[in-house]
Order: structure tokens, then C-alpha cells, then sequence
């Protein structure tokens, strides 16, 4: 569902007021309290407006240093998105996402002024931010640049919602949705207008309709082609690389799962950070968790009650389950190692969002996993696109192996294997 975010760039906490209120009425979705806004009232603008709107509140802190700090300051004041510069150090933004996590709010990652911004945005999708937004600030539009020049490769360069600001009118808008844009961010466009509720009006309807125009955005293209492939058509296409061993599916009915990696490290049977990682997850997440592969239980029943009300997709655990019927109940997908009614202590050891090994693989927040009854696939995040494409080729070539044996001819004879047997 596409988000109408509208940017408060006033410097008159009044004025601003009166206008979201109007804003609102619109049909607005996310209330940002525009980085002149908190820097001429302060922290006051965000807990006010807050107190006053029942939407999502983002604040553009525009933070470059204290990444930690600013988004308590933030948070505590009731936002529940934080934009921070992507320009800043990684350890700003490492602070900043451990301060998100910490304060349950999200960060979005500004890319203003950031000259490599594809590489950038990789990097901060790694870091562990949850949007990036792509933005041209109020000066550089005045020298002529467009944000919608740099959204459709940043949108197919990471698998992150995409935010996009910078003098977006509601023509803007409709190319901003159809380049794949989730959060589109108006400033001016409606706080500068006569009519600031009939332009939020409009501006929104443009952005549904758009949505439902044709042409496939590269997520629909990676689901339809998730679809037809499986995890041994992956494997083949990436030469074995990536798929975990000793893990087996446990529970779940749905034929395979797709979807996005966020990890966990925990240690034997340690409970504490699978359940916590929840608070970060984001609706159609893999929770893949690094037990340290041993026989006590770090994941159980209520634990699959809840990531499954928060949209989880499904858990893959190098370790032990537990409540296996009651899990099967539920119809929770989990591939673990083993199945043990001993659980271990919710001591809190271990991390969330960053690298670890699950099944003998290498797994980053941000790649992609494909899970099925053969087994379980780790894609790298930069390599989608390609390991689905190659991926499909794989399944194509064995549909046609499978109409020529259907023809009279062995597999082998179709292979030709006698002829390369020695050779590969
Ligand atoms: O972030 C912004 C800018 O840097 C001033 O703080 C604006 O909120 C953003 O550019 C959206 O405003 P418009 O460009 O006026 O739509």
C-alpha cells in the first residue's frame, strides 16, 4: 500500500499545525515534521503533533553524528520513523539502527547528496535501515536536479521499501509510484498550495491510481518467477552455493516460502533475542536464527504464535524446536535441525541484524531465502535478480528434458550422458 507522507517545512509551529489539519482531511498517510520545523520549535513539534494526529510520524532529524542520540530524542517524542543522512559515518548508522531497535522506531536512511548513492544504498540496507529514502533537497531542485532521475535503479538495487522527496507534485507522484516508490513525500507541493486539503486530494488519488496501473515493478516480477522455481532449480543456478545443510522443514503447509533474511545469533537453547528480533521485523520477514546448532529448544509454540500475528513468513533455525503439533496447528513454516521438548534460558546472549552461519551458510539481513521441502536456499541480496533469472532458465531447460522423455527418449539419452560422463 502506498504512503502520501506529507513533508511540514515550516518554521511556524501554528501554521504547521493548521495545515496537517487540513492535510489530513486530504487523506495524508505519514506526517514528517520537516528538519526546519524542529530546528525553529524543537522537540516540542514532534510530541505536539504527535499528541494531536493519529498517524504515522516521522521526523527528519537530518542526523550526520550521535545516531543513537537523536533518535531517543526522537522516538521519545513520539516518532515513529526517523529519517537520518545516509552521508553519515556507518557508525552513525549502526548507532542510530541499534537506537531504532532499541526504541522500536524505524530508520529511514536519506541519500541527499550522496554521490554513490547505488553503492550507498547497499551499504545501508547491510547497516540494517529499514527505508531508503531518495531525495533531492529544496536547493539542489533550484540547480535543476530531479529525484525521480536516480529512483528506478535505486529501487532495483536493494529489496528495502523506497521513499522518495524533492519537489514531488502530483505528476511527479504518478512516475514516482510507477519507478516503484512505497513512501511518496510532498512538501510544497501542498503546504504551498491555496487549497492544501483539495491538493492533498488529489495528490493521494493520483498516487491509488497509479498503483493499480499496469506494468509489473520488479517485485511482482521476482514473485511471479519465485513461483515457478525451487530451491533445486536454485541450487543449480547458483553451482550449489548457498544451500544450508541438516535443516529440515518441521511445520508448514505452504508448498515453498520466499522472502527476506533477518538474522539471529543466539547461543544453546538462549531464547531471549529470536523472541526480540520480532520487534524488528518488518511484515514477510524469514526470522533465520544461528542457535550454535545444538539439541536445546530456542524456539517454541508461543514464540510461533506471535511471529506469525506479526506476519512473519517463517522461522529457519539452526538448532532445536519444540510444541512440534501445536506448531503444525498453527501452520507456522519452520525448517530447524532438530526437534527437542528441552528448552534452554531467556538470557538475552547474541545479536539481531547482523552476519552469521545457519546450516554451514553465510547469511546477511537483506538476502533472500527460498525454503521448500528439499530444503532451504540463501540468495545474496545483490544477486537476486540474476539467481531467479538463471534459476528460471534451470526449470525451463528441465520442462523441455521432461517433453523429450515424454517423447520415448531416457535421461540419459537426453543428457547424452555416456558422451560427457568423464568429463564433468
Ligand atoms: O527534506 C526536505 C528538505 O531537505 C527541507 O527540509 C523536504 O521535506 C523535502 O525536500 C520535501 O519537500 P518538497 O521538496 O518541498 O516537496
Amino acid at each position: 500500500m502506498k504512503k502520501l507522507q506529507i513533508a511540514l517545512d515550516l518554521l511556524n509551529f501554528d501554521r504547521a499545525v493548521e495545515i496537517c489539519e487540513e492535510a489530513v482531511e486530504g487523506g495524508v498517510d505519514w506526517i514528517e515534521i520537516g528538519t526546519p520545523l524542529i530546528k525553529s520549535e524543537g522537540r516540542k513539534s514532534i510530541k505536539e503533533i504527535n499528541s494531536r494526529f493519529d498517524k504515522t510520524i516521522v521526523a527528519d532529524m537530518k542526523t550526520m553524528d550521535t545516531g543513537s542520540l537523536e533518535v531517543e530524542i526522537a522516538t521519545k517524542s513520539g516518532a515513529d520513523v526517523v529519517a537520518i543522512l545516509g552521508a553519515a559515518s556507518d557508525s552513525t548508522i549502526k548507532e542510530a539502527v541499534r537506537s531504532g531497535n532499541e526504541f522500536n522506531c524505524k530508520i529511514m536512511a536519506d541519500l541527499i547528496g550522496v554521490r554513490d548513492y547505488l553503492e550507498r544504498a547497499r551499504e545501508l540496507e547491510d547497516l540494517g535501515v529499514d527505508f531508503i529514502l531518495v531525495h533531492t533537497g529544496i536547493d539542489e531542485q533550484m540547480a535543476g536536479s530531479d529525484p525521480l532521475d536516480k529512483l528506478k535503479e535505486v529501487e532495483s538495487s536493494v529489496d528495502l521499501p523506497i521513499a522518495v522527496a524533492g519537489g514531488i507534485d502530483k505528476s511527479k507522484s504518478i512516475k514516482a509510484v510507477k519507478s516503484g516508490a512505497e513512501i511518496i513525500v510532498v512538501g510544497g507541493s501542498i503546504t504551498r498550495s491555496k487549497d492544501v486539503m483539495d491538493s492533498t486530494k488529489k495528490i493521494k488519488k493520483a498516487i491509488e491510481n497509479a498503483s493499480q496501473l499496469k506494468g509489473k515493478p520488479t517485485k511482482q516480477r521476482t514473485r511471479d518467477i519465485v513461483e515457478e522455481i525451487s530451491t533445486a532449480n536454485l541450487s543449480d543456478a547458483q553451482h550449489r552455493k548457498g544451500v544450508m545443510k541438516g535443516l529440515k522443514r518441521v511445520s508448514g503447509s505452504e508448498s515453498e516460502i520466499f522472502g527476506r533474511a533477518l538474522t539471529v545469533r543466539t547461543i544453546s537453547g538462549d531464547w531471549a533475542k529470536p523472541l526480540e528480533a520480532l520487534e524488528r521485523s518488518e511484515e514477510g520477514d524469514i526470522l533465520v536464527v544461528d542457535a550454535g546448532g545444538d539439541e536445546y529448544a530456542a524456539w517454541g509454540e508461543l514464540a510461533s504464535n506471535s511471529a506469525k500475528i506479526k506476519g512473519i513468513k517463517a522461522l529457519i533455525i539452526d538448532g532445536a524446536v519444540r510444541d512440534i503439533d501445536e506448531i503444525r496447528e498453527l501452520d507456522f513454516s519452520i525448517w530447524a535441525r532438530s526437534i527437542n521438548p528441552e528448552a534452554g534460558k531467556p538470557k538475552g546472549y547474541g545479536e539481531i541484524g547482523n552476519k552469521i552461519q545457519c546450516g554451514g551458510v553465510n547469511v546477511k539481513t537483506g538476502d533472500f531465502i527460498l525454503a521448500d521441502e528439499d530444503g532451504v536456499v540463501v540468495v545474496d541480496k545483490k544477486d537476486k535478480e540474476e539467481m531467479l533469472q538463471r534459476a528460471k532458465m534451470v526449470k525451463e531447460n528441465e520442462d523441455r528434458i521432461r517433453e523429450e522423455i515424454k517423447q520415448g527418449k531416457t535421461l540419459s539419452e537426453v543428457l547424452s550422458l555416456k558422451e560427457w560422463e568423464k568429463e564433468r
